[in-house]
């Protein structure tokens, strides 16, 4: 099913995981995958982690989702040294085990790189490429709510956008965004823009001061609002303090952005078990089933 088919219909809740580092198990990001099909997600991703590393081992994570048959599974892919030819393969054998969704990503460009290395430099060629050859996925793009590090203006960047909308996207995942006021100035340009895509907003919980600084400031260019500024200072010798107000941050955030109406939250899990399992029954959105692990 694609999911876009869903967010016809409600606000979908999602969570995102990255597949472990190579060499070693995989067993403990199973053991969260089953604990966080509690609470019932629409979708589930899997992402190649921060700056296209251990890509080999995604598609076994989306596979073992999608065995679980508990969530939809989405891939993320890049253009990262990918070609035509390897695209379409591992494109065919995602579909031959029942993943029909992706999240297509120019993604990062490893430092010392001038370009992706493969066949298409940009998001939309990619898009364009996959709606052409692969008519039945579901595909999502990438939209930055503070702007694409590497673009000058907004104006530009929506128009990527835009384009991205025209070669065949069917939503946008957002950036991670702590600022809701651009976030509401931002689809307000969208709309301008034409674009008139579902939006599902990414969540970043807030549980590591490092963690928090390398995704905002060091990677993406990402503003901290006072309220997060606060945190970061108050605790910031103190990891424990720091995790408890971020957790209470972060239910607050969802809070917001379900106010403002976002088509769907999408929370990065971190592959973390129990914090993530605080802020989501924190925010109300799902109760924990009670059930000890229901799966498999
Ligand atoms: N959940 C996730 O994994 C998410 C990841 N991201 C990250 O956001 C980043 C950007 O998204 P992507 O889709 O990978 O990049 P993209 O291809 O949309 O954009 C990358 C840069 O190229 C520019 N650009 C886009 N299309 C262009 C074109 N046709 N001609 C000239 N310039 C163009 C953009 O303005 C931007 O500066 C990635 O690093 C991705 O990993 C963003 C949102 C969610
Ligand atoms: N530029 C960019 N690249 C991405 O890959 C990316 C984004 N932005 N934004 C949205 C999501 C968020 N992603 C994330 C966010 C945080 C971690 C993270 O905190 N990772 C831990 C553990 C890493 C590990 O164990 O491998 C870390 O400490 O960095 C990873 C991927 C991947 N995505």
């Amino acid at each position: 099913m694609k999911i876009a088919d869903i967010l016809k219909k409600k606000m979908t809740f999602s969570f995102e995981v990255f597949p472990p580092k190579e060499k070693q198990p995989i067993e403990p990001l199973i053991n969260t995958l089953n604990q966080l099909y509690q609470f019932q997600p629409d979708f589930v991703s899997c992402t190649y982690g921060a700056g296209g590393t251990n890509v080999g081992r995604n598609m076994e994570i989306c596979h073992e989702i999608k065995k679980a048959g508990m969530a939809i599974p989405m891939t993320h892919f890049t253009c990262i040294s990918n070609t035509r030819e390897g695209i379409k393969r591992e494109l065919e054998e995602y579909i031959s085990k029942g993943v029909e969704n992706v999240l297509a990503l120019r993604g990062d460009i490893p430092s010392g790189w001038e370009d992706t290395r493969g066949d298409f430099q940009h998001a939309n060629q990619l898009i364009a490429f996959i709606k052409e050859n692969f008519p039945d996925m579901g595909i999502a793009a990438a939209g930055a709510p503070e702007k694409h590090i590497q673009c000058d203006t907004f104006e530009e960047d929506i128009a990527h956008i835009r384009m991205k909308q025209d070669a065949g996207a069917d939503f946008i995942m957002s950036q991670l965004c702590y600022d809701l006021e651009q976030f509401e100035r931002w689809v307000e340009m969208l709309r301008k823009a034409g674009i008139h895509l579902p939006i599902v907003v990414g969540v970043m919980p807030v549980l590591n001061k490092e963690a928090t600084l390398r995704m905002t400031l060091s990677m993406n260019g990402c503003s901290i609002p006072r309220e997060l500024a606060e945190i970061i200072s108050r605790y910031y010798n103190n990891p424990e303090d720091f995790k408890k107000a971020g957790k209470e941050y972060t239910i607050k955030q969802i809070f917001r952005y379900m106010n403002l109406g976002v088509n769907g939250i999408h929370i990065y899990s971190l592959n973390k078990y129990e914090d993530v399992s605080e802020i989501v029954q924190g925010a109300g959105w799902r109760k924990n089933l009670d059930q000890k692990v229901i799966l498999r």
